[in-house]
């Protein structure tokens, strides 16, 4: 029998970041297990924890143990397989073994104690149930009437909040204080969930034959309301909602009450699961014919499902290739050997188009969850997963985590997204969560993509010792036989030359008249990173980039000046063009309102659907446009990033993308690779069906190579220039990056702790033989960049600043860095410091 447990308590602290041992009471100890979620003392307060083990064993005395107070679910919400996974990413990620396991349930168990009034334990033993509640405690204190009021309220409503208390009693709080300093009240803590299973309550007859006939011969005039009831339920002869029987009989509840009591009716509160897609059907669909492509990848995919071993595949298709289709059919391989099927997809592309591919294949089979779901909605769709109701989970980044009991399968779609990292502690990246759950169930993983990211590929290509070694399968051709549309590249600089200021190229200009002629529709396409952030000469395409580091300068408007975000260096914002003197030189970004208004004035009376983060905060809105869309009551649909993926409609024949250069003059070694991918993903938009495409690329750099090669569908080519740049500057997959993050409301004092950090860690990489330049030392390399102030230098009032850690090679340098910031925060015993550690960062900005 299990007498202790250890349990990972909900208290985000350092010193706290460890189990600590909880005896299990006996009434627990059939029902407890690891993942089972408790609430146990600590200090003075009760908190939420997590089971990570159970011992038979004691490991000291007991009597200086405390009990676990509570159990707070039947089933525990994680399974053992998650506990395990949590402590795997407190090792990757260097976080806290709670904000893992917090990472993997719903918001609704994230509990929080609530304090509850009872009334003291000696009014149960010496009282009698009907005595006067006052005259008990004669022998202590006599009570005034409104203390025996309160005491008498307790006493028959059972424990209450504080909240509740002073509600109903607002003028009377002193009278309680007292209470409970006389020890007549007392107080207890009990964690509360944020949300409540759902339920309805439902009525049916609890008499039949004989009996029913006499109760209903029993109502006399008065009770004429009870006896319709009766009637009824006896006629329906199934329970009903109180909610049904109220509407059609326009009784009280009141009225149901009584006949319940009487002995005569039921009612039962019935647990209701609250489905986001109840009112919608969804047409069923057929597994289409496989094309020759998709045949050849699914023998591989279902010779790896049959084989119940960890494999891993990158799946590389253009767009329209069939990739979903392929998805669909291994699920369902999966499924029907009894295990289970993840898909991922990136927040931005779970639109009601691709659930509508899901559901139509699987139906109720499937739970969906997306961050637009209400807490308790989300909470329920869980449920059905971890209670085995369906056999499909489809999400963003932190569906990865669903608590399926056998998985076999998990895709992720997109796999390139960098919204698959995610930017908050725990800062894990979905794709090596991926891995590892595949490993821990020998499940097969798709990572599937028109552009796959330059790690997978790199992976997948070098038989490195990396996680895993993905094996590639293409897709070259679409599915539906058409080809891939033709891509313009427009320079806009000749535009300028040629006397057209406006955002519109005179061929895209044109473009879209002609669409609006002909009934046709358009895709607009405007790039928001990178808005307003960088300098550019509007004459020659000149973009101002730090001379160390090969990555573009960020305009900064308060000091007027630009700066490299990666070593610091910093220059004054140039008045005229370095390279060509043109004085039209300036900071460049326009947004999506911008370009409606031009289109209205260039187009009067042009249907603009536009999409963007204003637009689609409405629940539900984001759909609303893209029907709206569909049903061609818009000529042009104009939108950033939201328009670039997963959209399919036929009557889209043109695509334009505004300015396709703003992404790549961001201060990030990724921006040629995000620009490649995102020109690929959006040109794939147009011409899918019957009609033809067409896409017009405008940009000030027509010769850069991720322009080049998008427009000509090549990713092989792209991959390979790019993979030479990044060799080059040792960037990833050539090495590996750390970024620190130090933050402190002193800057003083953060400057000084940010140099200790950087020369503590350079010191002891240098003891161990790590330390080095990357670019003389070969095999394994450590290299410290900074401190520099963060690209956002003071959020809230504290300061930041950061060091970017660089290395190569099978080093734990994850393990180092948290050591030595661990160290750091130890010794200063300063609760304002706080030391961020992301592994593997995507946001550089
Ligand atoms: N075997 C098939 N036979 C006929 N049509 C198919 C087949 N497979 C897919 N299709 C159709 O081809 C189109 C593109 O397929 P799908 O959306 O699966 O491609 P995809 O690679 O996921 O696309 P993207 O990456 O651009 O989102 C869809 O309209 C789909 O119905
Ligand atoms: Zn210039
Ligand atoms: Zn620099």
């Amino acid at each position: 029998m299990y007498r202790m447990a250890k349990v990972i308590v909900d208290v985000p602290s350092r010193e706290t970041d460890r189990p600590f041992d909880y005896l299990i009471p006996e009434s627990m100890s059939s029902w407890i297990e690891v993942g089972s979620r408790v609430g146990v003392p600590f200090g003075r307060r009760t908190v939420q924890g997590f089971v990570v083990s159970l011992h038979e064993e004691l490991e000291m005395d007991s009597s200086k143990m405390k009990p676990i107070d509570e159990l707070l679910d039947l089933l525990p919400p994680l399974p053992p397989d998650l506990v395990e996974l949590a402590a795997w990413m407190s090792r990757k990620y260097a976080c806290s073994m709670i904000s893992a396991l917090q990472a993997m349930i719903p918001s609704a168990l994230k509990g929080k104690a609530e304090r509850y009034i009872h009334v003291a334990d000696e009014h149960e033993n010496e009282g009698e149930q009907t005595a006067e509640p006052g005259v008990l405690f004669g022998s202590q204190a006599l009570l005034g009437p409104a203390e025996r009021e309160i005491v008498g309220y307790i006493h028959q409503a059972g424990p209450v909040t504080m909240a509740h208390l002073s509600g109903r009693y607002p003028d009377k709080v002193e009278v309680i204080k007292n209470l409970l300093g006389q020890g007549i009240l007392f107080e207890s803590q009990a964690i509360k969930d944020r949300i409540r299973k759902k339920t309805v309550k439902t009525v049916a007859a609890a008499v039949s034959g004989e009996a029913a006939k006499e109760a209903l011969a029993s109502f006399g005039g008065k009770a004429r309301r009870q006896q319709e009831v009766l009637q009824f339920l006896l006629e329906v002869g199934v329970p009903l909602s109180m909610q049904e029987v109220l509407s059609t009989l326009r009784v009280t509840a009141g009225t149901v009450k009584s006949l319940a009591d009487k002995g005569y009716a039921t009612i039962t509160d019935v647990e209701v699961f609250r489905d986001p897609y109840q009112d919608r059907r969804f047409k069923a669909t057929k597994p289409l014919e496989r094309t020759p492509e998709q045949e050849n990848v699914y023998r591989y995919l279902a010779e790896a499902i049959d084989s119940r071993r960890q494999r891993v595949f990158l799946l590389h298709g253009v767009t329209g290739s069939g990739k979903t289709e392929v998805y669909l059919q291994t699920i369902e391989r999966c499924i029907s050997q009894g295990r289970q099927a993840i898909v991922l997809v990136p927040e931005i592309s779970l639109t009601p188009q691709m659930v509508e591919r899901f559901k139509g294949r699987f139906g109720s089979k499937v739970a969906v969850m997306h961050s637009r779901l209400s807490t308790g909605e989300r909470y329920d769709e869980w449920r059905k997963i971890r209670e085995g109701r369906v056999q499909v989970a489809i999400g963003a980044r932190s569906a990865v985590f669903a608590p399926f009991a056998d998985l076999g399968l998990i895709v992720m779609d997109e796999e390139h997204e960098t919204s698959y990292k995610q930017e908050e502690t725990p800062k894990y990246h979905a794709r090596d969560v991926a891995v590892e759950r595949a490993r821990q169930h020998g499940a097969a993983v798709i990572l599937g993509s028109a552009t796959p990211s330059l790690e997978s590929y790199h992976a997948a290509r070098s038989l490195s010792s990396d996680d895993f070694a993905p094996m590639i399968l293409e897709m070259k051709q679409r599915a539906s036989g058409s080809r891939l549309p033709g891509v313009q590249i427009i320079d806009m600089r000749e535009e300028l030359r040629e006397g057209n200021r406006s955002m519109f190229s005179r061929a895209l200009h044109q473009g879209i008249a002609q669409r609006i002629e002909r009934g046709e529709q358009t895709v607009l396409f405007l790039n928001r990173r990178g808005y307003s952030t960088f300098v550019m000469c509007r004459t020659c395409g000149y973009v101002a980039e730090c001379p160390e580091c090969d990555i573009s300068l960020t305009y900064h408007q308060k000091s007027n000046n630009l700066r490299c975000h990666y070593c610091g260096y910093a220059t004054p914002t140039p008045t005229e063009c370095p390279e060509c003197q043109s004085e039209h030189i300036r900071y460049f970004g326009t947004g999506t309102q911008r370009v409606e208004g031009e289109l209205s004035k260039l187009f009067p009376g042009i249907r603009v659907i536009r999409m963007d983060v204003d637009t689609t905060s409405e629940k539900g809105s984001h759909e609303k446009l893209l029907q709206a869309f569909r049903e061609k009551k818009g000529d042009v649909l104009l939108g950033t990033q939201m328009v670039a993926k997963g959209l399919d409609f036929p009557e889209v024949t043109l695509v334009g993308v505004i300015a396709a250069d703003t992404a790549l003059n961001l201060p990030d070694f990724r921006s040629a690779e995000k620009t490649f991918q995102l020109l690929t993903q959006v040109a794939g938009r147009a011409g899918r069906h019957q009609l033809p495409g067409e896409v017009y690329i405008q940009t000030y750099m027509p010769e850069h190579y991720s322009i080049i090669h998008s427009s000509r569908h090549d990713y092989h080519s792209f991959v390979r220039e790019e993979l030479q740049h990044r060799k080059l500057l040792h960037y990833p997959p050539y090495s590996r990056l750390i970024l620190v993050t130090l933050s402190h409301e002193q800057l003083p004092v953060l400057l000084r702790m940010a140099e200790n950090f950087a020369s503590e860690l350079r010191g002891k990489a240098q003891r161990l033989g790590w330390f080095g330049d990357l670019d003389r030392r070969t095999a394994e390399a450590l290299d410290v960049l900074g401190p520099v102030a963060s690209p956002l230098p003071r959020i809230k009032n504290r300061y930041r600043f950061q060091c970017m850690v660089k290395y190569r090679g099978d080093l734990d340098a994850v393990s180092l860095v948290r050591e030595i910031s661990a160290a750091m925060m130890g010794q200063l015993r300063d609760a304002s410091l706080q030391i961020s550690i992301d592994v593997d960062p995507q946001m550089l900005m």
